[in-house]
């Protein structure tokens, strides 16, 4: 059977990458740690078909490529480091068509210490990171989808779940006061760039819209009077997409993250329900997971990629 490789792409995951940079001025130092995964498409397929290797560049020349491109140009912000890298293999290779190329920025926040900004000294304050999906394609340009997951967040009040479908398989009360928590994770599409440059003008822009979304969607979760997972990020998305012109797109993925009731009547009807309700129960299993991608009207329609 001569069967055919329909699509095929490669390349190296988990590049950890870590650079510093020296203000001699001012004595500071300013570090980045990033993880880096490049995967290539194109004329590849005789590398599986055929046992062919002379179309394969090496997975570890593409790790090689990434640290040299991380030595000679910045690497903040993501989005203009990622379309660096993404846009050198299908200028390099002839045969590769495609780059895709994910960073995970990882935090390190400077230390005070006696209230002053340390200048070489940083702490892991939390396990959210920053991220950027990079693709370039020598005939399209360069996509960007820049987010940020991992951002643990919980409000104690101020959240309430009800008029929901109740039939033969439901169980669950309706609230109108419960505690919400959730793992934000937050992705807006910069609308397509035809060439570095073009992501170049954008440099200071990607910064902005980081801090823009983060605070959006903090806010948003703190201020909300929340009906719903679902009403809330909503809100969320809108406001990205009024307060940054550049993206069209704005994807939320949220798990909710219950916190049950304890019913503690059998000891000595102790009240610990409803509004006496102080100690809970958080639950790792099972957990909602509520997703949308919200568009600017007009925008062209994308495919989906909850
Ligand atoms: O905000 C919520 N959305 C739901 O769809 C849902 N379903 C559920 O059981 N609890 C909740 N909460």
């Amino acid at each position: 059977m001569a069967s055919q490789v329909s699509a095929a792409r490669y390349g190296k995951d988990n590049i950890r990458l870590y650079k510093v940079h020296r203000d001699e001025a001012t004595k500071t130092h300013t570090v980045t740690e990033m993880t880096v995964c490049v995967l290539l498409e194109g004329d590849i397929q005789p590398s599986y078909t055929h046992a062919d290797n002379s179309v394969v560049v090496a997975t570890d020349t593409m790790k090689n490529t990434v640290y040299v491109l991380a030595k000679q140009n910045p690497v903040t912000p993501p989005e203009l480091f990622g379309s660096i890298v993404a846009s050198h293999f299908p200028a390099k290779y002839p045969h590769i068509h495609a780059a895709h190329v994910k960073i995970v920025t990882h935090r390190w926040t400077r230390m005070n210490i006696d209230g002053k900004p340390h200048p070489h000294s940083f702490l892991r304050d939390g396990t959210e990171t920053r991220n950027v999906d990079v693709t370039c394609r020598r005939e399209t340009g360069i996509t960007i989808r820049s987010g940020l997951q991992g951002l643990l967040v919980l409000k104690s009040t101020g959240s309430a779940f009800h008029g929901f479908i109740r039939d033969e398989y439901t169980t669950l009360g309706e609230t109108r006061d419960r505690i919400l928590s959730t793992e934000v994770d937050s992705t807006w599409e910069w609308n397509l760039f035809k060439t570095l440059d073009d992501v170049r003008k954008l440099i200071p822009n990607f910064d902005v819209a980081w801090q823009k979304a983060r605070d959006i969607t903090l806010k948003t979760f703190a201020e909300d009077n929340s009906a719903s997972v679902q009403a809330t990020m909503y809100k969320m998305a809108d406001q990205i997409l009024a307060a940054v012109p550049q993206v069209n797109h704005v994807d939320y993925s949220l798990p909710n993250k219950h916190y049950f009731e304890i019913n503690l009547e059998w000891f000595n009807g102790l009240k610990n329900t409803g509004k006496d309700a102080e100690v809970y129960a958080p639950q790792s299993n099972p957990n909602g997971l509520i997703k949308c991608t919200v568009s600017r009207p007009g925008a062209s329609k994308v495919l989906s990629k909850l």
